[in-house]
């Protein structure tokens, strides 16, 4: 059985990492897909694997990544085989750019998107609070937080992250667990 894979999507700062670290936790049949990141190896927060940026090129070279793409000055890959990652999971959680939600829905059979949500206050007290970027990066990843949704996407949840992370879990997981097709409620999407 595979699991269907689940893009945790939303704002810098609305909290992707810190629920899906928390979804993990409380199911160890919910895993994550680890990014390769043109980033420090010591900058800290989700697990990654580091690489520097020609290193980046030839993985895409050598046809590595079912997705990539470039965002905050940064490279992102989801390698290929978070396919042998879905094989009896409940469900393989990846945190991707909203604007790659296209091809991924093309790259993958059962796709599900779970956009996050919370106020700019909020995401700005948010961002301060981690410390892992600069007051500058903070003000770019903030003007980018109002990006809409692409359209077309068959599977969208809406999952407010405004209050404590454990609402947010819990609201997550009944969207995983539902039978594909039951999960879609109306007033969820979008
Ligand atoms: N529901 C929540 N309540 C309070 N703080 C939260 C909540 N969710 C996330 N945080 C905190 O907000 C900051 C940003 O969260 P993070 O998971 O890194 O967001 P993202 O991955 O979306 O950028 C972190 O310091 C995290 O501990
Ligand atoms: O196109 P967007 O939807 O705005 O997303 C831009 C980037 O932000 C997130 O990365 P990352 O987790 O490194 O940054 P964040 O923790 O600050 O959100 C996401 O995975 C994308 O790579």
């Amino acid at each position: 059985m595979k699991g269907p894979v689940v893009a945790i999507v939303g704002p810098s700062g609305v909290g992707k990492d810190s629920v899906m670290q928390g979804l993990a936790v409380s199911d160890p049949k919910i895993r994550l897909l680890r990014r390769v990141i043109t980033r420090a190896p010591e900058a800290g927060g989700e697990d990654y694997q580091a690489v520097t940026e020609p290193e980046f090129q030839a993985l895409v070279a050598r046809d590595v990544f079912a997705l990539h793409w470039q965002a905050h000055g940064l490279h992102y890959g989801v390698p290929r085989d978070i396919e042998q990652l879905r094989d009896g999971a409940s469900a393989v959680l990846v945190n991707l750019s909203r604007a790659v939600l296209p091809a991924a829905q093309e790259v993958f059979d059962d796709f599900r998107v779970i956009s996050l949500r919370a106020s700019q206050e909020v995401l700005a007290q948010r961002l301060a609070g981690r410390g892992r970027e600069s007051a500058q990066d903070i003000r770019a990843r903030l003007t980018r937080a109002d990006l809409p949704l692409p359209e077309g996407l068959r599977q969208v949840f809406k999952v407010d992250n405004s209050g404590a992370l454990q609402d947010a879990i819990t609201a997550i997981r009944a969207i995983i667990e539902a039978p594909v097709g039951d999960a879609a409620q109306p007033e969820a999407r979008g």
